[in-house]
Protein backbone atom coordinates (compact mmCIF):
# COMPACT_ATOMS: atom_id res chain seq x y z
CA UNK A 1 0.00 0.00 0.00
CA UNK A 2 2.96 2.69 0.92
CA UNK A 3 4.36 2.44 -2.98
CA UNK A 4 0.75 3.00 -3.89
CA UNK A 5 0.12 5.98 -1.35
CA UNK A 6 3.70 7.59 -2.40
CA UNK A 7 2.54 7.89 -6.20
CA UNK A 8 -0.44 9.00 -5.22
CA UNK A 9 0.99 11.96 -3.42
CA UNK A 10 3.59 12.37 -6.22
CA UNK A 11 0.17 12.75 -8.23
CA UNK A 12 -1.87 15.15 -6.26
CA UNK A 13 1.70 17.65 -5.68
CA UNK A 14 1.08 19.95 -8.71
CA UNK A 15 -2.69 20.90 -6.84
CA UNK A 16 -0.89 21.34 -3.55
CA UNK A 17 -0.50 25.06 -1.93
CA UNK A 18 2.95 26.25 -2.89
CA UNK A 19 4.72 29.94 -2.97
CA UNK A 20 3.18 30.52 -6.42
CA UNK A 21 -0.13 31.57 -5.25
CA UNK A 22 -2.62 33.02 -7.45
CA UNK A 23 -5.46 34.33 -4.63
CA UNK A 24 -4.02 35.25 -1.30
CA UNK A 25 -5.82 32.26 0.30
CA UNK A 26 -4.96 29.15 -1.37
CA UNK A 27 -8.47 27.02 -1.17
CA UNK A 28 -8.60 23.29 -1.89
CA UNK A 29 -12.66 21.67 -1.73
CA UNK A 30 -12.00 18.05 -1.15
CA UNK A 31 -14.19 15.66 0.17
CA UNK A 32 -15.29 11.65 -0.87
CA UNK A 33 -18.80 11.15 -2.39
CA UNK A 34 -19.89 7.48 -3.76
CA UNK A 35 -20.47 7.05 -7.36
CA UNK A 36 -23.48 7.91 -7.58
CA UNK A 37 -22.62 11.69 -6.08
CA UNK A 38 -23.93 11.11 -2.58
CA UNK A 39 -21.45 11.99 0.52
CA UNK A 40 -23.51 10.87 3.33
CA UNK A 41 -26.28 7.51 2.95
CA UNK A 42 -29.05 9.47 4.85
CA UNK A 43 -29.67 13.00 5.85
CA UNK A 44 -28.10 13.36 9.62
CA UNK A 45 -25.85 10.25 9.04
CA UNK A 46 -22.02 10.20 9.18
CA UNK A 47 -20.60 7.87 6.63
CA UNK A 48 -17.92 6.10 5.84
CA UNK A 49 -16.97 6.52 1.83
CA UNK A 50 -13.01 6.81 1.85
CA UNK A 51 -10.89 3.24 2.05
CA UNK A 52 -7.63 3.35 4.29
CA UNK A 53 -5.06 4.60 1.99
CA UNK A 54 -7.74 7.62 0.28
CA UNK A 55 -8.17 8.23 4.17
CA UNK A 56 -4.66 8.69 4.43
CA UNK A 57 -4.09 11.14 1.49
CA UNK A 58 -6.98 13.37 3.00
CA UNK A 59 -4.79 13.49 6.54
CA UNK A 60 -1.73 14.15 4.16
CA UNK A 61 -3.59 16.99 2.53
CA UNK A 62 -4.74 18.32 6.15
CA UNK A 63 -0.65 18.53 7.05
CA UNK A 64 -0.62 20.46 3.86
CA UNK A 65 -3.06 23.53 4.56
CA UNK A 66 -3.57 26.16 7.28
CA UNK A 67 -7.10 25.32 8.65
CA UNK A 68 -10.05 23.33 7.29
CA UNK A 69 -13.54 24.15 7.30
CA UNK A 70 -16.95 22.45 8.01
CA UNK A 71 -20.91 23.49 8.29
CA UNK A 72 -22.15 23.41 11.21
CA UNK A 73 -24.67 20.64 10.29
CA UNK A 74 -21.35 18.52 9.54
CA UNK A 75 -20.35 20.15 13.21
CA UNK A 76 -23.16 18.87 14.61
CA UNK A 77 -23.88 15.59 12.93
CA UNK A 78 -20.25 13.98 12.37
CA UNK A 79 -18.67 15.86 15.62
CA UNK A 80 -15.26 15.35 13.87
CA UNK A 81 -11.63 15.59 15.21
CA UNK A 82 -10.91 17.73 11.94
CA UNK A 83 -6.92 16.97 13.19
CA UNK A 84 -4.22 15.48 11.18
CA UNK A 85 -3.58 11.99 11.36
CA UNK A 86 -0.88 11.54 8.78
CA UNK A 87 2.35 9.69 10.04
CA UNK A 88 5.03 11.85 11.54
CA UNK A 89 2.24 15.73 11.14
CA UNK A 90 3.72 18.02 13.02
CA UNK A 91 0.61 20.66 12.97
CA UNK A 92 -3.49 19.95 12.49
CA UNK A 93 -4.91 22.79 10.37
CA UNK A 94 -6.99 25.17 11.98
CA UNK A 95 -10.77 24.28 12.11
CA UNK A 96 -13.22 26.88 10.57
CA UNK A 97 -16.66 26.45 11.50
CA UNK A 98 -19.65 28.12 9.31
CA UNK A 99 -22.49 29.00 11.67
CA UNK A 100 -24.50 31.95 10.54
CA UNK A 101 -26.64 32.00 13.96
CA UNK A 102 -24.48 30.30 16.27
CA UNK A 103 -26.29 27.72 16.93
CA UNK A 104 -23.46 25.20 17.76
CA UNK A 105 -24.17 23.98 21.34
CA UNK A 106 -20.21 24.30 21.98
CA UNK A 107 -20.77 24.29 25.70
CA UNK A 108 -23.16 21.64 25.69
CA UNK A 109 -20.88 18.62 25.39
CA UNK A 110 -17.29 17.25 25.36
CA UNK A 111 -16.98 17.85 21.29
CA UNK A 112 -14.34 16.21 19.48
CA UNK A 113 -12.78 19.17 18.46
CA UNK A 114 -12.85 21.53 21.27
CA UNK A 115 -11.40 18.33 23.11
CA UNK A 116 -8.54 17.75 20.36
CA UNK A 117 -7.64 21.22 21.12
CA UNK A 118 -7.55 20.33 25.10
CA UNK A 119 -5.62 17.98 24.63
CA UNK A 120 -3.22 19.44 22.19
CA UNK A 121 -3.31 17.27 19.54
CA UNK A 122 -5.43 19.40 17.14
CA UNK A 123 -5.90 23.05 16.79
CA UNK A 124 -8.21 25.47 18.48
CA UNK A 125 -11.45 26.60 16.32
CA UNK A 126 -12.38 29.35 14.52
CA UNK A 127 -16.07 30.15 14.91
CA UNK A 128 -17.72 32.01 12.00
CA UNK A 129 -20.69 33.49 12.70
CA UNK A 130 -22.96 36.80 11.75
CA UNK A 131 -22.09 40.12 13.36
CA UNK A 132 -25.72 40.18 14.83
CA UNK A 133 -25.34 37.72 17.11
CA UNK A 134 -25.30 39.13 20.51
CA UNK A 135 -21.87 37.44 22.22
CA UNK A 136 -23.19 38.95 26.04
CA UNK A 137 -26.46 37.47 25.78
CA UNK A 138 -27.08 33.41 26.93
CA UNK A 139 -26.35 31.11 25.29
CA UNK A 140 -23.83 32.70 23.01
CA UNK A 141 -21.87 33.72 26.18
CA UNK A 142 -21.63 30.40 27.32
CA UNK A 143 -20.94 28.80 23.92
CA UNK A 144 -18.29 31.71 23.29
CA UNK A 145 -16.54 30.24 26.43
CA UNK A 146 -16.38 26.80 25.47
CA UNK A 147 -14.58 28.05 21.84
CA UNK A 148 -12.25 30.49 24.15
CA UNK A 149 -11.39 28.30 26.93
CA UNK A 150 -9.40 25.76 24.70
CA UNK A 151 -7.61 28.72 23.06
CA UNK A 152 -10.21 29.18 20.37
CA UNK A 153 -12.15 32.36 18.82
CA UNK A 154 -15.34 33.16 17.99
CA UNK A 155 -15.01 35.40 15.06
CA UNK A 156 -17.84 37.57 13.81
CA UNK A 157 -18.90 38.65 9.58
CA UNK A 158 -21.59 40.89 8.17
CA UNK A 159 -22.07 38.38 6.15
CA UNK A 160 -21.43 34.84 5.60
CA UNK A 161 -20.37 34.58 2.02
CA UNK A 162 -17.55 33.43 0.31
CA UNK A 163 -15.34 36.60 -0.24
CA UNK A 164 -15.94 37.70 3.05
CA UNK A 165 -15.24 34.31 4.93
CA UNK A 166 -11.68 34.01 2.87
CA UNK A 167 -10.79 38.11 3.65
CA UNK A 168 -11.73 36.95 7.24
CA UNK A 169 -8.94 34.38 6.83
CA UNK A 170 -6.29 35.82 5.46
CA UNK A 171 -6.41 38.80 8.57
CA UNK A 172 -6.42 36.02 10.47
CA UNK A 173 -2.81 35.03 9.06
CA UNK A 174 -4.67 31.90 7.15
CA UNK A 175 -3.20 31.07 3.92
CA UNK A 176 -4.23 27.81 2.73
CA UNK A 177 -7.78 26.26 3.12
CA UNK A 178 -9.16 22.72 2.86
CA UNK A 179 -12.99 22.85 2.39
CA UNK A 180 -14.07 19.51 3.49
CA UNK A 181 -18.45 19.73 3.85
CA UNK A 182 -20.72 18.93 4.13
CA UNK A 183 -23.18 18.92 1.51
CA UNK A 184 -24.14 22.65 1.51
CA UNK A 185 -20.84 24.03 1.69
CA UNK A 186 -19.73 22.05 -1.09
CA UNK A 187 -21.87 23.42 -3.58
CA UNK A 188 -21.81 26.49 -2.33
CA UNK A 189 -18.24 26.89 -2.26
CA UNK A 190 -18.53 25.45 -6.39
CA UNK A 191 -20.49 27.90 -6.97
CA UNK A 192 -18.79 31.02 -5.78
CA UNK A 193 -15.54 29.64 -7.86
CA UNK A 194 -13.69 30.15 -4.88
CA UNK A 195 -10.99 27.48 -5.02
CA UNK A 196 -7.72 26.93 -6.47
CA UNK A 197 -7.95 22.84 -6.57
CA UNK A 198 -10.40 20.29 -6.26
CA UNK A 199 -10.04 16.76 -5.21
CA UNK A 200 -12.46 14.29 -4.75
CA UNK A 201 -12.43 10.87 -3.64
CA UNK A 202 -15.16 8.53 -5.34
CA UNK A 203 -15.50 5.13 -3.23
CA UNK A 204 -16.76 1.75 -5.04
CA UNK A 205 -19.92 2.25 -3.24
CA UNK A 206 -23.43 3.41 -4.15
CA UNK A 207 -25.01 5.11 -1.51
CA UNK A 208 -28.68 4.69 -2.97
CA UNK A 209 -31.52 8.00 -3.42
CA UNK A 210 -31.72 8.31 -0.15
CA UNK A 211 -28.13 9.92 0.18
CA UNK A 212 -27.23 13.51 0.69
CA UNK A 213 -25.76 14.56 -2.57
CA UNK A 214 -23.14 17.59 -2.71
CA UNK A 215 -23.48 19.72 -6.03
CA UNK A 216 -23.86 22.93 -6.87
CA UNK A 217 -27.36 24.40 -8.33
CA UNK A 218 -25.31 24.85 -11.88
CA UNK A 219 -22.82 23.27 -14.34
CA UNK A 220 -18.97 23.65 -13.09
CA UNK A 221 -16.37 22.95 -15.69
CA UNK A 222 -13.19 21.48 -14.74
CA UNK A 223 -9.93 21.44 -16.47
CA UNK A 224 -6.26 20.06 -15.64
CA UNK A 225 -8.24 16.86 -14.69
CA UNK A 226 -5.82 13.67 -13.49
CA UNK A 227 -7.31 10.64 -12.25
CA UNK A 228 -5.77 8.32 -10.24
CA UNK A 229 -6.53 5.07 -8.44
CA UNK A 230 -5.54 4.27 -4.80
CA UNK A 231 -6.98 0.87 -2.75
CA UNK A 232 -10.59 0.40 -4.45
CA UNK A 233 -10.82 4.17 -5.02
CA UNK A 234 -10.53 6.66 -7.73
CA UNK A 235 -9.08 10.10 -6.84
CA UNK A 236 -9.91 13.23 -9.39
CA UNK A 237 -7.69 16.12 -8.96
CA UNK A 238 -8.73 19.52 -11.07
CA UNK A 239 -8.95 22.83 -11.13
CA UNK A 240 -12.28 25.22 -11.55
CA UNK A 241 -12.80 26.74 -15.06
CA UNK A 242 -12.76 30.26 -13.98
CA UNK A 243 -15.43 32.74 -15.34
CA UNK A 244 -12.96 34.54 -17.17
CA UNK A 245 -11.47 31.00 -18.80
N1 LIG B 1 -18.18 12.53 2.51
C1 LIG B 1 -17.58 13.63 2.88
O1 LIG B 1 -16.45 13.93 2.48
C2 LIG B 1 -18.28 14.56 3.81
C3 LIG B 1 -19.57 14.32 4.18
N2 LIG B 1 -20.21 15.20 5.03
C4 LIG B 1 -21.62 14.95 5.32
O2 LIG B 1 -22.40 16.08 4.90
C5 LIG B 1 -23.61 16.09 5.66
C6 LIG B 1 -23.93 17.50 6.12
O3 LIG B 1 -24.09 18.33 5.01
P1 LIG B 1 -25.19 19.51 5.06
O4 LIG B 1 -26.39 19.09 5.81
O5 LIG B 1 -25.39 19.97 3.68
O6 LIG B 1 -24.53 20.64 5.94
P2 LIG B 1 -23.14 21.45 5.95
O7 LIG B 1 -22.21 20.77 6.87
O8 LIG B 1 -22.72 21.72 4.55
O9 LIG B 1 -23.58 22.81 6.67
C7 LIG B 1 -24.43 23.70 5.97
C8 LIG B 1 -24.73 24.91 6.81
O10 LIG B 1 -23.56 25.71 6.96
C9 LIG B 1 -23.96 27.04 7.18
N3 LIG B 1 -23.21 27.97 6.33
C10 LIG B 1 -22.72 29.15 6.76
N4 LIG B 1 -22.11 29.80 5.79
C11 LIG B 1 -22.22 29.03 4.68
C12 LIG B 1 -21.79 29.20 3.35
N5 LIG B 1 -21.09 30.27 2.94
N6 LIG B 1 -22.09 28.23 2.45
C13 LIG B 1 -22.77 27.12 2.84
N7 LIG B 1 -23.21 26.92 4.10
C14 LIG B 1 -22.94 27.87 5.03
C15 LIG B 1 -25.45 27.12 6.88
O11 LIG B 1 -26.17 27.10 8.09
P3 LIG B 1 -26.48 28.49 8.86
O12 LIG B 1 -27.32 29.28 7.91
O13 LIG B 1 -27.17 28.07 10.10
O14 LIG B 1 -25.17 29.13 9.09
C16 LIG B 1 -25.72 25.83 6.14
O15 LIG B 1 -27.04 25.36 6.26
C17 LIG B 1 -23.40 15.13 6.84
O16 LIG B 1 -24.13 13.95 6.63
C18 LIG B 1 -21.91 14.83 6.79
O17 LIG B 1 -21.62 13.53 7.28
C19 LIG B 1 -19.57 16.29 5.54
C20 LIG B 1 -18.27 16.55 5.20
C21 LIG B 1 -17.53 15.74 4.27
N1 LIG C 1 -12.30 12.01 3.14
C1 LIG C 1 -13.42 11.62 3.77
N2 LIG C 1 -13.90 10.37 3.54
C2 LIG C 1 -15.01 9.96 4.15
O1 LIG C 1 -15.44 8.73 3.91
C3 LIG C 1 -15.72 10.81 5.02
N3 LIG C 1 -16.85 10.40 5.64
C4 LIG C 1 -15.16 12.11 5.25
N4 LIG C 1 -15.76 12.93 6.08
C5 LIG C 1 -15.17 14.14 6.54
O2 LIG C 1 -14.21 13.87 7.56
C6 LIG C 1 -14.69 14.40 8.79
C7 LIG C 1 -14.32 13.50 9.93
O3 LIG C 1 -13.07 13.89 10.37
P1 LIG C 1 -12.36 13.17 11.62
O4 LIG C 1 -11.98 11.80 11.16
O5 LIG C 1 -13.35 13.11 12.73
O6 LIG C 1 -11.19 14.05 11.90
C8 LIG C 1 -16.17 14.52 8.63
O7 LIG C 1 -16.77 15.46 9.46
C9 LIG C 1 -16.22 15.00 7.19
O8 LIG C 1 -15.84 16.35 7.09
N5 LIG C 1 -14.04 12.48 4.60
Amino acid sequence: MDAEIDSLLEDISAYLPSDQRKRKVYVTITYAQSIDGRVAGRRGERTKISGPASSKMTHFLRAKHDAILVGNNTLVIDDPGLNCRYPGCKSSPTPILLDSLFSWGASEKEWNILKNARLGVGQPPYLFTLNTVNLELEPFKQRKTAIEEVGGKVLQLPDMKWPTILSALEDNGIESLMIEGGATVIGSSLEANISDAIIVTIGSNYLGISGVEAAPTAKVALKNVKWASIGDDCILCARQVAAED
